[in-house]
């Protein structure tokens, strides 16, 4: 790092991290470290560890949670869809005594509204690449030179009425075991394609669906009138956000037969 520069939050927690924990107190996480180092055959610079753990807050923290939020948003306008998720809930904590790993996987109907809400929201809209060797597009005179960047508008793609009928509409029995199949391969990249794509992928489909059915057990909710509809979104941000956010009206489930 350049000395001359004021060290980011990030740099400083992973210095602390990594220089206390891997190199002084030289404890199990510090072997892994080594290890991991030896077995890759890189060395991380500590610019290059602050950079990963950068990405990983900057990838895995808003990306879950602005799903989380619409997908509850969406089910605060559907009320059958709320209502069958719960049921959902309710039946798998019960086949499996509360909320195991098992009950997770088994959420099908959850999965289903968690693909459909990030068809309508991808929170990542637009994802890159750069073109490594020039390209032909078939049956045109279209060519991407090497270098060139390419933008891939996962938003467009999950919006255009030719792959997703009715794309306004939130219908999660897009992604039913029988529908899913039918979907045009990469018109639906909520995670991105090929070797660069998330790292993060099964890891927030758990993280969401946990979230999602404990609030699913215990509350109800319904939009306020504090929402701006029809929602608008934020241009300048990476992550797709509505302008003035998504408010709900959020009530406890005292009666859990209701
Ligand atoms: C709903 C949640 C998430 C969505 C929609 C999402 C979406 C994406 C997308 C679109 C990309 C770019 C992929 C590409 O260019 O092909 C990406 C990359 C990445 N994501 Fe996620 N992500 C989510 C959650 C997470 C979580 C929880 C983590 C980590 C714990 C994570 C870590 C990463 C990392 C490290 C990359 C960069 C991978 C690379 O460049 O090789 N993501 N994610």
């Amino acid at each position: 790092m350049n000395t001359n520069e004021q060290p980011t939050h990030i740099y400083c927690l992973a210095e602390k991290r990594v220089v206390t924990h891997f190199f002084q107190k030289k404890d199990c996480q510090c072997i892994k470290f080594h290890l991991f180092q030896h077995t890759i055959g890189i060395k991380l610079t500590m610019e290059e560890a602050a950079a990963q753990a950068f990405i990983f807050f900057l990838a895995g923290f808003e990306t879950t949670s602005t799903t989380i939020s619409f997908a509850l948003f969406e089910m605060a306008q559907n009320d059958s869809i709320q209502q069958l998720a719960r049921e959902e809930v309710r039946r798998l904590f019960e086949k499996h005594e509360g909320l195991t790993y098992e009950a997770v996987t088994e959420m099908g109907y959850i999965d289903t509204i968690l693909f459909e809400t990030m068809r309508k929201y991808p929170p990542a809209p637009v994802f890159l690449r750069k073109c490594t060797q020039t390209y032909k597009i078939p049956n045109t005179e279209v060519y991407i030179k090497e270098g060139q960047s390419v933008l891939i508008p996962c938003y467009g793609l999950h919006r255009d009425p030719e792959y997703f009928p009715d794309p306004d509409v939130f219908d999660p029995e897009r992604f039913s075991a029988e529908n899913k199949s039918k979907i045009w391969d990469y018109t639906y990249m909520p995670f991105g394609d090929g070797p660069r794509n998330c790292i993060g992928m099964r890891f927030a489909m758990i993280q969401a669906k946990i979230a999602l059915s404990i609030i699913l057990k215990n509350l109800k909710f319904n939009l306020s009138k504090k929402t701006k509809l029809p929602l608008t979104m934020e241009k300048k941000g990476i992550i797709l956000a509505p302008i003035g956010g998504l408010w709900l009206d959020i009530k406890p489930i005292r009666d859990q037969s209701t």
